[in-house]
C-alpha cells in the first residue's frame, strides 16, 4: 500500500543542540534503513521549509502508523497521509 505522508518539523528554539543532533542523526539512520528496505521509496525536501514529502510502500496502515511513531523526529513533527492509488494514465508498471 502506497501513502503520500508529509512531515513538517518543529524543534523548539530553546531544544538543547547536542540532544538535536543525536536526535537528527538517529532520524537519518532510520530513514536510511527503511529506505534500502523498500518501506520508505521517496523522501522529498520541501524547498525553503524544514518538511519533506514522502512516499511509504507499507502492508497496512498499522504498519505505517508503527513506523511513523518510531521516528525519532515524531514528537516534533506534524504528519499528514495520504493514500495512494495507481493513477490511469501512469506508463510505470511497477506502480500499485
Ligand atoms: O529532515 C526531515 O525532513 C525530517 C526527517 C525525515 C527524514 C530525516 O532524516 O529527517
Amino acid at each position: 500500500m502506497l501513502f503520500k505522508v508529509e512531515m513538517d518539523v518543529n524543534i523548539p528554539l530553546d531544544y538543547d543542540p547536542a540532544r538535536l543532533d543525536e536526535l537528527k542523526a538517529a532520524e537519518k539512520a532510520l530513514s536510511q534503513e527503511l529506505q534500502r528496505a523498500g518501506k520508505w521509496r521517496h523522501i522529498w525536501r520541501v524547498a525553503g521549509q524544514y518538511a519533506n514529502v514522502s512516499i511509504f510502500d507499507v502492508e497496512s496502515n498499522a504498519e505505517l502508523h508503527d513506523l511513523l511513531m518510531t521516528l525519532p523526529l515524531f514528537p516534533f513533527m506534524d504528519i499528514r497521509v495520504a493514500p495512494l492509488c495507481r493513477h490511469p494514465s501512469s506508463i510505470h508498471e511497477d506502480d500499485r
